[in-house]
């Protein structure tokens, strides 16, 4: 399909954000010990650089993969595990890491998953906010950047599995019909 990205949030305003999150985080877990669970693939590098400006947090790290657009750019409404955690979460204090929120499905689906096991809390942070596009409710504690009812890719998003790698967020255009 015809198409091109056209820049949308560049990496030194995802740097400065990143940033300003993990000191939000990192004051609010201090002296309590934090399972962070990044949410694959989308959200590995968003994951990564939040990981890395911590301060003072005792963290740990899981990942949890899910998927429900595939090469679409409409999610599909099913939300899948494609493999699950490692840790224990029962009586830990679950920050779920997410690099977007668009229907809601996907951490509507992972939030109850998680929850089932009897955490002893569970806060949800997103990169990216497309509130537009909302089917269910689900309450995020941290939001880096809301955006419009755009399909974006960069920094860990894809579409079809292209563009993960890029350093900054951007827009797909699609030409013709
Ligand atoms: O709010 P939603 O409408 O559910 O959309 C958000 C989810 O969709 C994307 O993942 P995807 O299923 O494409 O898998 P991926 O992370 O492996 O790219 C994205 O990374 C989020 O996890
Ligand atoms: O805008 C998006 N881009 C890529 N993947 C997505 N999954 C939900 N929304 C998006
Ligand atoms: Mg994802």
């Amino acid at each position: 399909m015809d198409h091109s990205v056209e820049p949308l949030i560049a990496e030194a305003d995802l740097k400065q954000k990143v940033t300003e999150l993990a000191r939000r985080i990192s004051a609010d877990y201090a002296g309590k010990s934090l399972l962070v669970v990044g949410v694959l693939k989308g959200a590995f590098v968003f994951c990564a650089d939040l990981l890395r400006q911590f301060q003072g947090v005792d963290a740990q790290v899981d990942f949890i993969a899910s998927s429900s657009y595939g090469a679409a750019t409409e999610s599909s409404g099913a939300v899948k595990i494609l493999k699950d955690l490692d840790t224990a979460v029962e009586g830990r204090h679950v920050l779920l890491v997410e690099d977007i929120v668009d229907t809601g499905l996907t951490l509507r689906y992972l939030r109850d998953h998680i929850e089932r096991q009897q955490p002893a809390s569970v806060r949800i942070c997103v990169l990216l906010d497309k509130p537009s596009r909302r089917q269910v409710d689900v309450p995020v504690d941290y939001v880096g950047f809301e955006i419009p009812d755009e399909f974006v890719v960069g920094y860990g998003i894809d579409w079809a599995e292209r563009y993960r790698y890029l350093p900054y967020i951007g827009v797909v255009r699609f030409k013709g019909g």
